[in-house]
């Protein structure tokens, strides 16, 4: 039996995470804001952050020093913090991802196709709704559904996006991939990526219906990475579809 450490316990996907990680007859134990991540590491056989972007250098560095491997899965990172995964990836397995849900890694890679498919005058806007007590905007699968659609165009998402159209804005940019936020209700994650063309418009979605698609999915990256010698990892990589 493997022992999955929780980053985060006490929010809404720690709780989802250890029943994912117990219907999966693993053992789980964890800590919330406070607690000693240091030990955390070295008890368990892999950690799984769902917390916040300010928990993230103390726990690499934890995990670093334990030679535990860790799926991180909060949100909000900034460029500062994907540095530091990198350089955690030279000493440990990582896996850092904005969904870790089956559903959204087949619709990344079905939206990478369909952006290579397709040429600038389909006009790519990402939108996606989350539930009220959501912090981050946009939203890491968002984010992460954007990037497969610069990826399919050749071009660099930093470069193209478009965010937080307010006032004046003047008419979109060709070429531009945007993004829109919803928040409200109880909403678990719900992305479209449309494609609007000449006089058509492609749709392709994805509906979480609850958190246990992010838990089980979670586990499932838990339990690989294990495995996996010192590297940064993706979900595709987990489940076989690259
Ligand atoms: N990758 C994926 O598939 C998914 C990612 N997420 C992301 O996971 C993150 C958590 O989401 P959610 O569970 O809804 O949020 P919650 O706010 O419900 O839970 C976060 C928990 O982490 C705790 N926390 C904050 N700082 C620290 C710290 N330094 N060390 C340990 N624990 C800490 C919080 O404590 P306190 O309340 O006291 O601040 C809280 O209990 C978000 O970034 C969200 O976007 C969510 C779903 C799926
Ligand atoms: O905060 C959430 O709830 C979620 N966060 C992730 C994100 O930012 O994309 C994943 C999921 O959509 C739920």
């Amino acid at each position: 039996m493997t022992s999955i450490g929780i980053i985060g316990s006490e929010g809404r996907m720690g709780v989802a995470l250890a029943a994912a990680i117990s219907e999966a007859g693993q053992q789980s134990c964890g800590i919330d804001k406070g607690g000693n991540v240091a030990k955390l590491a070295a008890d368990a056989g892999a950690l799984v952050d769902f917390s916040s972007p300010a928990a993230l250098e103390a726990t690499l560095d934890a995990c670093i020093a334990a030679k535990t491997p860790i799926v991180i899965g909060t949100t909000g990172l900034e460029e500062r913090h994907h540095y530091l995964i990198d350089d955690a990836a030279r000493d440990i397995a990582v896996l850092q991802t904005g969904n870790t849900s089956l559903g959204v890694t087949l619709l990344a890679h079905l939206v990478r196709e369909a952006a290579t498919r397709l040429d600038a005058d389909w006009d790519i806007e990402v939108l996606e709704m989350h539930h009220r007590n959501k912090v981050d905007a946009p939203s890491g699968t968002a984010l992460l559904l954007g990037e497969a659609a610069a990826e399919g165009r050749a071009i660099e998402l930093a470069k193209c996006s478009e965010r937080g159209r307010d006032g004046l804005t003047g008419a979109r940019g060709h070429g531009k991939i945007g993004f829109a936020s919803l928040r409200g209700g109880t909403v678990a994650g719900d992305h479209d990526v449309i494609f609007a063309g000449p006089e058509e418009m492609i749709t392709l979605s994805h509906r979480a219906e609850n958190r246990m698609i992010f838990a089980r999915g979670a586990v499932r990256a838990a339990l690989w990475l294990i495995h996996q010698k010192p590297g940064r990892y993706t979900m595709p990589q987990v489940l076989g579809l690259s």
